[in-house]
């Protein structure tokens, strides 16, 4: 509960920065699945030879995260390099997900990030704020991103585009917006 308040003051504040109706961005996270999540990584021999969790981007709106026994794992890749964020005692890692990037229209960018492994354990407990289905349609013009169903795109073209494109979550991968 107290994760969602924080979570929506965020947007909330995001939403101004752009100019957004603040309602605009309740509309779309308000009412959304929520979803909590607790990863255990455990000592590894050979941490240099292994990864926790490969390079990924968060499908959500935002990924409330805290790095439970303040062991280094988690990364984010910025201009090519993989950089690792440093736990702080007692504070939240706040990722943007591809569902926000879409209802920023791409201001706001989801963040590619993987998790490596160490010889000792780690665990990092996550809360992930989701939008309400079919609420993404962005009233910024020209919208950065569109909805396609899949059968309208070809293989090859999302093949091509997969690292551009992406695909909610939630949608059986029926669906895939584009930039
Ligand atoms: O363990 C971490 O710090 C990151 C985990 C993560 O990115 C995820 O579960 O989506
Ligand atoms: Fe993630």
């Amino acid at each position: 509960m107290e994760l969602k308040k924080l979570a929506m003051k965020l947007l909330s504040l995001m939403a101004k920065a752009l100019k957004m109706k603040d309602e605009e961005m309740r509309d779309v996270f308000e009412e959304g699945m929520q979803s909590m999540r607790m990863n255990y990584y455990p000592p590894c021999p050979q941490p240099d030879l292994a990864i926790g969790l490969s390079p990924h981007s968060d499908g959500t709106g935002l990924t409330i995260l805290l790095q439970g026994n303040e062991m280094e794992g988690l990364q984010i890749k910025k201009d090519g390099m993989w950089i690792p964020v440093t736990p702080l005692p007692g504070a939240f890692v706040v990722n943007i997900g591809d569902m926000l990037e879409i209802v920023t229209n791409g201001t706001y960018r989801s963040i590619e990030h993987r998790a490596t492994v160490n010889s000792e354990k780690r665990e990092a407990l996550h809360r992930h704020i989701s939008q309400r289905e079919s609420s993404m349609e962005t009233s910024v013009r020209p919208p950065a991103f569109s909805l396609l169903k899949l059968h309208h795109c070809s293989e090859e073209r999302v093949l091509q585009t997969s690292s551009e494109c992406i695909i909610p979550a939630n949608s059986a991968g029926s669906h895939i917006w584009m930039p």
